[in-house]
């Protein structure tokens, strides 16, 4: 298969006038754009930077070649081919092996909080009472320079148990308890450039800069102090096929090799959110067998998915976002089939998002978003999942609670809920269409989601709380695709008795509309002094687009690359 050097060719930037390196001391063949600072020169050491250049050259085409395969993939699926288990594959899912052994660190995972590598944020999830912390530079991290590098500074001295934060407005000192959860790290997908980082010529691969310096850093002092001889943990996000698995896997065998630590002593959960990857739960595992800590529904991603990989079928077009649930069969399905392939094979099956967060001023309003919460996290633990993820620390208690109550004293059910009658998942249980109307109210909602999470995005902020709900890149994505699927396909809008129909027309009237009801909420002030404007050009591009952009953030990642000395940073 032929495949050019140029994938990140989009997000190219201009050259560094002035010479290589920016300030920091870098080695053969890497280039630093980003803007130079003191702190950032103790991350981006020479020997830090050769482990990431190494990761780099090794892998490269390995990873340009799994990004052509997507795009073959997508090409079939837009000539009318569905996804589906794999014939050639046949003999992985029914053979009989194991995942390694779930490391006793990570055997209780009942809660996990998630949330981007922000200083303050990075003490208040350790500190939270949860077990797990995913730190997050992917859906909840807009990945500017500063805020990657921040992040890993962060991510750093919280492993070092030497992380502070002071408030000075709130005059509070931020500082760990003796009580921790156990720390994993969700790098970027497989196709988001750092293009403030180049190594030989072409900008650097996004995910291996973030797990190649977090690794270079931390891997002794977390092994000692966290992981009781195992670590780091990771999160591995929106994976299509199990050759990006197998890419993986040999990443971590490498920098097992590398610092001469044992195979295996990495571990990473895979989130299964991606439809085609649906079809691939034991391939996935197979290829990381030694370095799996399981599975985790995320559903965001998923539903988002869903869209993309039929933009070219009319015939399934997707109801209101917010009709979109886990009620949903295919949603529901995925997350059985999930629970048994994880449980088979030894691992944790992790539940996904509930997407409330906490109403500070309207307990009532507040009270029905914890229900809603508590609902969505009785329903996984009755399925089988080991335990699942919470958004918002003030969310803990009670989804701990209901773990606990469900789990008979165990850390884990992997051995107890095999579910077995998971075993009859078909395709087409996978593949069901999802039900419901689509209205004038959902269209709005998108677009005043869509524009508002860009604009965030644009000045740094990757995860922000809109109409008491959390948005991150992933439900941002189904704000945009959906738009962009009624839009391409002209559906009728039936759900609200007006049977209009969805045109461009339409579209640019409700952009308007919903720019000057976003002004009014956030506040003239606000509004002129944000990125609202830059925004909506962006989204209303994307939804109108002729053919479906494939990742909101890819698309809008040239609006946040600043290099170094071109222009200061803005953030
Ligand atoms: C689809 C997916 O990929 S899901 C995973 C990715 N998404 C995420 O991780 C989202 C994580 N959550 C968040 O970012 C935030 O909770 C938001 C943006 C949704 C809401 O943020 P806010 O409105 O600022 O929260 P709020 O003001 O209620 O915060 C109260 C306190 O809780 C802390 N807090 C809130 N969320 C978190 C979190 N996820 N982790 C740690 N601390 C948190 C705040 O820092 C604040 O602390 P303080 O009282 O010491 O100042
Ligand atoms: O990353 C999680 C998701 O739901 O998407
Ligand atoms: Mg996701």
């Amino acid at each position: 298969m032929a495949f050019s050097m140029g994938y990140y060719g989009d997000t190219a930037m201009k050259k560094v006038p002035g010479g290589v390196g920016g300030g920091y001391d870098v080695p053969e063949g890497v280039d630093i754009r980003g803007r130079y600072d003191e702190e950032y020169a103790k991350i981006l050491t020479k020997d830090a930077l050769m482990f990431v250049a190494g990761l780099q050259r090794e892998f490269r085409n390995h990873v340009k070649y799994a990004m052509e395969c997507r795009k073959e993939a997508k090409m079939g699926y837009n000539s009318g081919a569905l996804p589906g288990f794999d014939p050639a594959t046949k003999n992985v899912r029914d053979g009989y092996w194991m995942c390694a052994e779930v490391p006793p660190a990570v055997a209780d995972r009942r809660v996990e909080i998630t949330g981007p590598t922000e200083r303050k944020m990075v003490i208040n999830a350790l500190n939270s009472g949860a077990k797990v912390f995913m730190a997050d530079f992917e859906d909840a991290l807009s990945p500017t320079w500063e805020n990657l590098m921040k992040g890993q500074v962060n991510l750093k001295d919280a492993v070092n148990g030497t992380i502070s934060f002071d408030d000075k407005a709130r005059n509070r000192v931020y500082k760990l308890n003796d009580q921790i959860a156990k720390l994993f790290v969700r790098p970027r997908g497989w196709h988001l450039p750092e293009s403030h980082i180049y190594i030989d010529g072409e900008p650097a691969i996004g995910c291996l800069v973030d797990f190649g310096l977090y690794f270079h850093h931390n891997h002794a002092a977390f092994r000692k102090t966290q992981g009781q001889g195992f670590g780091p943990f990771f999160y591995l996000p929106k994976m299509e096929n199990s050759r990006e698995a197998r890419i993986w896997n040999n990443v971590f065998t490498r920098a097992e090799k590398m610092v001469g630590i044992e195979n295996g002593s990495i571990r990473a959960t895979v989130l299964i959110e991606t439809l085609p990857a649906a079809f691939q739960m034991d391939e996935i595992l197979y290829e990381l067998r030694d370095h799996s800590v399981g599975l985790n529904c995320g559903r965001w991603d998923y539903i988002f998915s869903y869209v993309k990989t039929f933009q070219g079928h009319p015939d399934r077009l997707l109801p209101d976002r917010v009709l979109v649930g886990m009620g949903q069969h295919f949603m529901r399905s995925y997350s059985d089939l999930l629970i048994r392939t994880c449980h088979r094979r030894g691992v944790h099956a992790m539940g996904g998002m509930a997407a409330q967060i906490p109403i500070r001023d309207d307990p009532e309003a507040n009270n029905a978003a914890l229900e809603l919460v508590k609902k969505d996290k009785l329903r996984e633990v009755r399925a089988g999942h080991d335990g699942t993820w919470a958004a918002h620390p003030g969310l803990i208690p009670a989804i701990m609670e209901v773990f606990t109550n469900n789990m008979n004293n165990s850390p884990n059910l992997i051995k107890t809920m095999k579910r077995e009658d998971a075993a009859n998942i078909t395709e087409e249980d996978l593949l069901q269409i999802p039900r419901g109307v689509r209205t004038l109210e959902g269209l709005r909602l998108n677009t005043r989601v869509g524009i508002q999470y860009v604009a965030a995005w644009l000045t740094g902020t990757g995860s922000v709380p809109l109409y008491n709900l959390m948005e991150d890149a992933a439900t941002a994505e189904i704000s945009r695709v959906q738009n962009w699927q009624w839009l391409k396909y002209g559906v009728e809008l039936d759900g609200d008795g007006l049977g209009v129909k969805v045109n461009r027309e339409l579209f640019g009237k409700v952009v308007e509309e919903e720019m000057m009801r976003i002004e009014r909420e956030v506040g003239r002030d606000k509004f002129k002094k944000g990125m609202y404007k830059e925004a909506c050009k962006i989204f209303a591009r994307q939804c109108t687009a002729p053919v479906l952009d494939d990742f909101l953030t890819l698309n809008a990642y040239n609006h946040i690359v600043v290099h170094h000395p071109k222009g200061p940073s803005k953030l």
